[in-house]
């Protein structure tokens, strides 16, 4: 039977993310999608003769990857922080601002103030510039509103930017973030309420992983337990910003309960690696907040790598720590402070992103995948980290449609 594609891309150098190649590269290929699944990959050489197209394109050569997914982000705040930028500049650190009462207590504050539709607003411009740069899946955070209302009106903002956007949202439950003031020293008592408010949210199908910042400055790891205790008896995936400022076992927590991803880990020890390779726990790496904030505590890479845990590279956009709003960019920094190669960085967007979110049907140019593609105007998949800055996406395809 002849097959009947609705896109035929040709002559493409392909960077699939799948098989024994640097990259997965395949030169002088081609790939079909048919209902926004990807319908053939492979060599035009091979390429059914009678096969035929709606529309065919030939890319002269482009290099052709999957869409990027960005695997963490806080992408929905209202306002931002550049005051606190200044700061820093002058000395202060991340925790004395949050100490003072800045930081993420000032971010809850501005979301609190602003109405959904705002919200919606001042992040689609966000989610915009991340799609226009090749990513066509984004993980956003709650986790600025910190009660029940302004927690699920995040969530609800997070999933209208997917519909508005048209990009793949997969949404996390983060109020176990930072304390809001009506629970000024009483964090115990917070906890509880982030408990009381999950079934409702999750019920409401906003809620697609669980994930809290255990640090000195956020919550313990027995609050932190507490709270996936609960997320697993919902049957709900969880995840951790871990280890990001100091070492308190973020990681090995997160990996017991067999979570999604541990992100940061700058400060993880090798027992926290060793779980993580036991239990299938990616580790998310986040150069931007390491970059912003002049950290020199490196994350375990050569740890990473020894035991085979997969590395995932994100945004982690934020108005604090992280104002990164290019995941190439966060690709290039992964490589330049974390000395991860460029095969490392791209799985980290691609193939290991995908993981870091529990999705299997997207993240490499195979049969079956998502059609989510990006035609760069670029040769080799190692420029995508080599650039700094510029406008190297020519084509965004999301399921089998182009997008910008
Ligand atoms: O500063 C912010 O607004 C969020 C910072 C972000 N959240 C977290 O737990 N670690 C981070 O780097
Ligand atoms: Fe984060």
């Amino acid at each position: 039977m002849t097959p009947r594609w609705d896109l035929l891309l040709t002559h493409a150098t392909l960077a699939t993310l799948d098989g024994e190649q640097p990259f997965g590269l395949i030169k002088d290929g081609a790939l079909a999608c048919a209902n926004g699944r990807i319908a053939w990959v492979g060599r035009m050489s091979d390429l059914p003769s009678a096969a035929s197209a709606v529309r065919t394109e030939n890319l002269a050569g482009k290099l052709l990857t999957p869409g990027l997914i960005d695997c963490h982000t806080h992408l929905v705040f209202a306002g931002n922080r550049v005051r606190e930028f200044d700061m820093r500049l002058n000395g202060a650190s991340y925790e004395d601002i949050a100490r003072a009462g800045g930081g993420i207590a000032s971010s809850v504050a501005a979301v609190r103030a602003a109405s959904e539709e705002e919200l919606l607003q001042q992040s689609l411009p966000r989610a915009r510039a991340l799609l226009r740069d090749g990513v066509t899946t984004l993980e956003i955070k709650s986790g600025y509103g910190l009660d029940l209302a302004n927690e699920g009106k995040m969530l609800r903002v997070a999933r209208r930017l997917g519909e508005t956007v048209g990009v793949g949202v997969r949404t996390t439950y983060l109020a176990a973030h930072a304390l809001p003031p009506e629970f000024t020293d009483h964090a115990d008592g917070y906890i509880d309420a982030v408990i009381a408010w999950l079934p409702q949210l999750h019920a409401a199908g906003l809620v697609d992983a669980v994930d809290a910042f255990c640090e000195g400055i956020g919550f313990s790891p027995a609050q932190t337990r507490r709270v996936f205790e609960v997320a697993r008896a919902l049957g709900i995936p969880v995840k951790l910003h871990a280890d990001q400022l100091s070492d308190l076992g973020g990681a090995a927590l997160v990996a017991e309960f067999n979570g999604l991803s541990a992100d940061h880990i700058e400060y993880t020890r090798d027992d926290g690696v060793r779980a993580m390779a036991a239990h299938g726990t990616v580790a998310v790496l986040l150069p931007g907040a390491f970059h912003l904030l002049r950290e020199t505590k490196l994350p375990p890479i050569a740890q990473l790598r020894e035991h085979g845990v997969a590395m995932a590279v994100a945004t982690d956009c934020n108005p604090g720590t992280s104002p990164l709003l290019s995941l190439r960019q966060a690709m290039q920094l992964a490589c330049t402070h974390f000395r991860m190669t460029p095969e490392e960085a791209l799985q980290g967007t691609t193939v290991h992103a995908a993981k870091a979110l529990g999705l299997a049907d997207r993240g490499a140019l195979c049969t079956g995948m998502r059609a989510d593609l990006v035609a760069w105007n670029v040769a080799h998949p190692a420029e995508l980290c080599y650039w700094l800055g510029g406008d190297l996406a020519a084509q965004v395809i999301v399921a089998g449609q182009p997008s910008l």
